[in-house]
């Protein structure tokens, strides 16, 4: 798996007030998409193009446009979806998938509750939305059943990670034979002895959505 953290003194900027513990919702929702959009740029560099032909005002000349199928963005409900309008934004012939997954607050084990996704995802480029790879296995979980429906090339895209997680989702999915990148807006320094990544910036559903 290879891990890109972005380096950019606007992904800084923005990650310290989405961080911050007085930032409210509507102001959270929209550093989040505004994060995506810069984090999308890095995550789509190796979306793939077909050579398109067209005319200029001035002169015909060839150029690219995104290639069939569809690339498939797959936001891991909730907390995905406030990354969703800013990836499509970059994106906009994407297809959209959903998956809604929880992790249990005592075991910190993902249960997967929701799944709208296409069958088959033969030769389909998957961007996996979610804001917190914290132990890594909602991540992991996900890459996995995109892989065994037939995603042929996985790009993760996240705002905090932990390096922990980060470790244990390259060990959850070294075996598969695809290739999966991790685009990450920072790497923190841990998690804590309740899952949560330190300093991090709480429950991101929550901070989107409200406390349920
Ligand atoms: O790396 P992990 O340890 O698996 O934890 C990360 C997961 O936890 C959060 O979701 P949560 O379970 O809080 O659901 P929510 O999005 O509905 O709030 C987060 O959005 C990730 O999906
Ligand atoms: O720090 C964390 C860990 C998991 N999920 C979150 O929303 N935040
Ligand atoms: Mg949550």
């Amino acid at each position: 798996m290879r891990v890109l953290t972005a380096d950019h003194p606007l992904i800084a900027h923005k990650l310290t007030y989405l961080r911050k513990k007085d930032t409210d919702s509507p102001t959270f929702r929209r550093l989040a998409d505004e994060l995506v959009t810069l984090l999308a740029y890095e995550a789509t560099r190796e979306v793939r193009t077909v050579p398109f032909d067209i005319d200029t005002p001035v002169s015909a000349t060839s150029g690219v446009k995104l290639s069939s199928p569809k690339p498939l963005v797959v936001p891991i409900l909730r907390a995905g979806l406030g990354m969703l309008d800013g990836m499509v934004r970059l994106l906009p012939t994407a297809e959209v998938g959903f998956l809604g997954m929880l992790r249990n607050e005592e075991t910190l084990e993902a249960v997967t509750y929701a799944n709208r996704l296409p069958d088959d995802l033969s030769g389909r480029q998957c961007y996996v939305l979610d804001p917190m790879l914290a132990t890594g296995g909602t991540l992991a979980m996900s890459i996995r059943y995109l892989v065994e429906r037939g995603a042929d090339d996985i790009t993760a895209v996240t705002l905090i990670a932990a390096p922990e997680g980060i470790e244990a989702l390259r060990s959850q999915i070294e075996d598969l034979d695809v290739p999966v990148t991790l685009v990450t807006g920072a790497v923190d320094e841990r998690l804590n002895e309740h899952g949560f990544i330190v300093p991090g910036l709480g429950d991101a559903g929550d901070r989107l959505y409200g406390v349920v």
